[in-house]
């Protein structure tokens, strides 16, 4: 169970941010944010994916420069000019994957980097560790190496590593996301005890039962705006349903000058039509790093656009890899217009009209070196028509690249530059071509618009439109919301490996896919 958090009192902010904006090419990634850290307080930090929190983050930590704005640190006027600034000025951060050399013990971890640094103490080091482990209840064994670590413990080296350092400040970015539930639970207790001594800390999260168990103070960021703060004293007068009612409004509610709130929301599509895909009871053990696949079922008709929603790394990539059969290890029946398709390989489902666009379209989707016109065909080397035995048909391949060079609008030099050298969104226009040119009938799509700017995103969306409106079967996955709710008839949303709930889309669609994405089941 999720112990309650006690609030103490108000005290002067140790940092305060006013007005901080910053901007990278075409986005205003935190726009005029004011936000004030106080010890004592466990400040969370909410808001979907790209609402800002990396960003502001980035900036209190010296990893990022404001373009405007101040940062007061006890009340004067400060610049975070570098990390080891950040650190100066009394700020730690826990980022989201351990940052420990897994070849060094706990002990050399500590040693490294920190004042130690000219002249390594390893009995002083062994003292304080000691001293703070008990005061704070932690376990920390020091002569063990950081790579036989579990990840709460490595989290545990980390926040211990920027207590020796003499933070007051910590950041804990998304600390629970990689955690089991007493590893939750467990850094959970410890952030109150560091707080009790004083500490100012930010607790990122996209779970509202570990906002709202272990925070005293939340605020809320939208499209880089601070949208809502929710202080101490309400926080601890509203009842839990107001008080995630209240967050939830703030999170996916819809702002008056919202560019986004007027987008078209597609209908549902007739659910008499026999579904085209089908799959059941998919299974993937859990990797390291990737959480595993459990009990996935769900239908997509001819013309239908499933969403998939959920926030980043809860097993989309792992859905997106078993459909497309990348995964031996996938468990569970897969079909595609009746035929049972799980047993083929990669090849023999795209052979049936199954493709799949990866979210790595350079890496995965594409080879970097190759010609523009040879990726086209990239995945059909050595089949005809444009090869013949082990000889590329220059001529087949030159005349067909063309045309989809111009059917899809791909801006590049030539048919021969190196594909690595177009723009993210030509790159992703070149993977739409080849995947979808030629017997196209269940398409994934992993991620479309990802990192593209604004006039591809736009002609991306409507192509993936287009391809639905073609009868084809469409499964989005996107962790942005307002991609998934401008295009999906029907939103199934993803937590932890597992589909948490289906969503009509309609005006109400929003709030309740919001809601699922933070945990709150419908
Ligand atoms: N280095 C960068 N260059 C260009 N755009 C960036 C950069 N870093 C972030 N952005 C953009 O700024 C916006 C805010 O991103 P940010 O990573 O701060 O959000 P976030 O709330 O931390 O999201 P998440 O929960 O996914 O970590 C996004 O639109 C993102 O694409």
């Amino acid at each position: 169970m999720l112990s309650p958090a006690h609030h103490p009192g108000e005290a002067a902010p140790i940092i305060e941010l006013d007005g901080v904006t910053k901007r990278f090419p075409g986005i205003i990634a935190n726009d005029s944010v004011d936000l004030a850290l106080r010890p004592g307080e466990v400040h969370v930090l909410l808001g979907e994916n790209g609402a800002g929190k990396s960003t502001l983050i980035g900036m209190l930590s010296g990893l990022l420069q404001p373009d405007a704005g101040q940062i007061r640190i006890d009340g004067k006027v400060q610049s975070i000019g570098s990390p080891s600034q950040a650190l100066g000025h009394g700020i730690g951060t826990v980022f989201q994957h351990a940052m420990l050399v897994p070849t060094l013990t706990v002990a050399e971890n500590l040693l490294l980097g920190g004042p130690w640094w000219r002249r390594p103490n390893k009995e002083g080091l062994v003292e304080k560790v000691e001293t703070l482990a008990q005061q704070l209840g932690m376990r920390i064994k020091l002569d063990a190496l950081a790579a036989d670590l579990s990840l709460g413990e490595q989290q545990m080296v980390e926040i211990l590593r920027a207590l020796l350092r003499g933070s007051r400040v910590l950041i804990l970015d998304e600390s629970t996301s990689m955690l089991s539930p007493a590893g939750v639970e467990e850094l959970g207790a410890l952030m109150r005890r560091l707080v009790e001594r004083g500490m100012a800390l930010v607790f990122i999260t996209h779970k509202l039962r570990e906002a709202t168990a272990f925070g005293d103070r939340i605020s809320v960021l939208k499209l880089g705006r601070k949208v809502g703060e929710i202080e101490p004293g309400r926080f601890r007068e509203l009842d839990e349903d107001t008080l995630m009612a209240e967050i939830v409004e703030m999170m996916f509610g819809i702002r008056s000058d919202d560019p986004e709130s007027v987008a078209q929301v597609p209908g549902p599509v007739d659910d008499t039509i026999a579904p085209l895909f089908s799959v059941r009871d998919l299974a993937l053990p859990a990797g390291p790093n990737a959480p595993g696949l459990s009990e996935i079922s769900f239908d997509v008709r001819p013309g239908e656009i499933l969403g998939i929603a959920g926030i980043d790394g809860n097993g989309q990539k792992q859905l997106a890899e078993a459909l497309a059969g990348q995964r031996a290890d996938a468990e569970g029946s897969i079909t595609l217009d009746g035929a049972a398709i799980d047993g083929l390989t990669v090849g023999g489902r795209r052979a049936r009209g199954l493709r799949y666009l990866t979210d790595d379209r350079l890496g995965e989707g594409t080879v970097g070196s190759f010609p523009v016109a040879i990726n086209f065909f990239i995945k059909e080397v050595g089949a005809p028509p444009y090869w013949k035995g082990a000889f590329e048909r220059g001529a087949a391949i030159d005349q067909r690249a063309a045309e989809l060079i111009k059917d899809y609008d791909v801006r590049t030099p030539s048919r021969q530059t190196p594909i690595g050298q177009l723009s993210g969104g030509n790159v992703q226009k070149v993977v739409l071509a080849r995947e979808l040119a030629e017997g196209a009938r269940v398409v994934i799509y992993n991620k479309p618009t990802y990192g593209l700017d604004l006039n591809n995103t736009l002609s991306i969306r409507q192509r993936i439109r287009e391809v639905a409106a073609q009868g084809k079967a469409v499964i989005l996955i996107s962790t942005e919301l307002e991609e998934v709710l401008g295009l999906a008839n029907r939103i199934a949303v993803m937590a932890e490996g597992r589909i948490t709930g289906f969503v009509d889309n309609g005006p109400d669609a929003r709030m309740n896919v919001g809601r699922l994405m933070i945990g709150i089941s419908q």
